[in-house]
């Protein structure tokens, strides 16, 4: 089997502005190891069918090409014979004229074949590692540009300029364009707590008869990605632009959990806080990844700070190794309060016989990070919702056992830990811990601070207000 590249194109070279053309004297395809093998005077590449992002029929008015396609993949500099200097791994633009039939079901349609609905791109400049803008301007940009999209005309920037931006674009124009039966595409270039924003902007407002679920395209740009990752957007290396090209939208499930009356939102190091939105009285916030008391909160809320987000997904086992080795030489804190389950399919909550804990984490996704497969039971988007928990016990106990999750989710096979399907669970402290920080739960990423007799519960909820595209 053989593709003709004609050659690429320097105006469209994705990831450089002055990127090189070739002529391309070769080009093969193995099916047997996904390889598409690109050999000329001055170019030599093996392209995994992994690392393609799109193939673009070419219109009439790409004249030199006509029923030709462009094609869109990862680069790395193996594209280049060694002579050639190239230092960044881009995003390469290829035309070729006659594509092989395995290669099919990579092809997207141009956004000149078809109508365009309104594109927002929400850039949360302080995820992660504050990638998010380069990674527009050097790649996304460029591939949506190749595929015929156009800045302002073909979709609208949103650069976040505050924690509160992705929730006020999402409750003033998204929502009123979804009520109004706009289809629309939202691609968010942020972790999850973009995504709980969206959520929670969407859900906590009425919706009209007509309401449709925005399409949510993830570019993972956060610390854990836990929803990207669960739902296999992280499982090639187009950070995201594959599924962006090529994915299909599915309903996002999403959880509510209700507060007590006294539950505080903590914000900017926890040196603000804020009272919830309330429904129907009843403080409320909605997610879609994970709600978790001990252990995790403990350190998701420790290190979301301006020093700890430097060490991008390190934060998280280094906040973990502080709680769990404390400097005084104590052991790590048992954690005081009444745990009741609603075990999945039925309607009586039934109490955890446990008075202390350590770890206590319900999740609608498998994967907090990519390789931290906390919930290995759970499959992408099908709404169960699990929970992990243990007991108190060492800190040396409690890493070897976490560290499990780090081997495909091993974790839920020891002793120790306890695994369970839930359709709801209630935490009750009553009045069991006089420090703050015990009492702390995390929200996809939020921090809720409950009072001393507060308490939370989850809930599945049975609605869409957000679609979300994967493979
Ligand atoms: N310009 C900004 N000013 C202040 N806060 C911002 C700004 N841009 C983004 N933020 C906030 O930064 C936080 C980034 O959270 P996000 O979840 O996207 O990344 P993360 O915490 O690194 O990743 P993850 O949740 O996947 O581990 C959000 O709370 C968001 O509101």
């Amino acid at each position: 089997m053989s593709l003709e590249f004609a050659w690429a194109i320097p105006d469209t070279y994705i990831g450089a502005d002055d990127g090189p053309s070739f002529i391309v004297d070769e080009v093969t395809y193995d099916g047997s190891n996904g390889v598409v093998k690109v050999e000329g005077s001055d170019v030599k590449a093996d392209i995994p069918v992994k690392d393609i992002i799109a193939v673009v029929p070419l219109t009439a008015d790409d004249k030199s090409f006509p029923g030709g396609y462009a094609l869109t993949y990862v680069g790395s500099n193996d594209v280049y014979t060694p002579d050639m200097e190239d230092t960044t791994r881009g995003y390469h633009y290829l035309k070729v004229l006659t594509l092989p039939e395995e290669l099919n079901n990579l092809i997207v349609p141009s956004a000149r074949d078809k109508a365009v609905h309104h594109v927002h791109i929400i850039i949360s400049t302080l995820s992660g590692t504050c990638q998010a803008e380069s990674f527009y301007e050097n790649s996304v940009q460029k591939f949506l540009a190749s595929v015929g999209y156009r800045a302002g005309s073909s979709y609208t920037i949103h650069t976040t300029t505050s924690a509160k931006s992705v929730q006020e674009l999402t409750e003033t124009d998204i929502l009123h364009s979804a009520n109004k039966g706009q289809a629309q595409r939202i691609i968010l270039m942020s972790g999850d707590g973009g995504i709980v924003d969206i959520v929670n902007a969407l859900s906590l407002q009425p919706h009209s008869d007509c309401y449709i679920p925005p399409a949510m395209s993830i570019l993972p740009m956060g610390t854990g990605n836990a929803l990207a990752h669960s739902i296999g957007i992280t499982d090639d290396r187009t950070s995201g632009l594959s599924s962006l090209a090529r994915g299909s939208s599915k309903p996002l499930p999403i959880f509510r959990a209700t507060f007590s009356p006294g539950a505080r939102l903590l914000l900017d190091e926890a040196t603000r806080e804020e009272e919830l939105p309330v429904v129907d009285k009843v403080p409320t916030v909605y997610g879609a990844v994970v709600c978790s008391w001990g252990m995790h909160a403990g350190l998701v809320a420790d290190s979301d700070t301006k020093e700890y987000r430097k060490f991008g997904i390190d934060r998280f086992k280094m906040a973990a190794k502080e709680a769990l080795y404390p400097s005084d030489g104590s052991p790590p804190h048992a954690y005081k309060a009444k745990i009741s389950v609603l075990p999945a399919g039925t309607s009586s909550w039934q109490a955890v016989p446990r008075e202390e804990h350590m770890y206590v984490l319900a999740t609608m996704v498998s994967n907090l990070e990519k390789t931290f497969t906390v919930s290995p039971a759970s499959s992408p988007l099908s709404g169960s919702l699990r929970l992990v928990h243990f007991g108190p016990t060492t800190a040396d106990e409690a890493m070897r056992v976490m560290g499990l999750a780090y081997q495909g989710g091993k974790h839920v096979d020891e002793p120790l830990v306890n695994y369970e399907d839930i359709d709801g669970m209630r935490i009750e402290i009553e009045g069991r811990e006089d420090e703050a920080r015990w009492r702390r739960i995390c929200l996809d990423g939020k921090i809720i601070r409950l009072e001393k007799d507060g308490w939370v519960e989850i809930r599945k909820e049975n609605r869409t207000v957000v679609d979300v595209v994967s493979m």
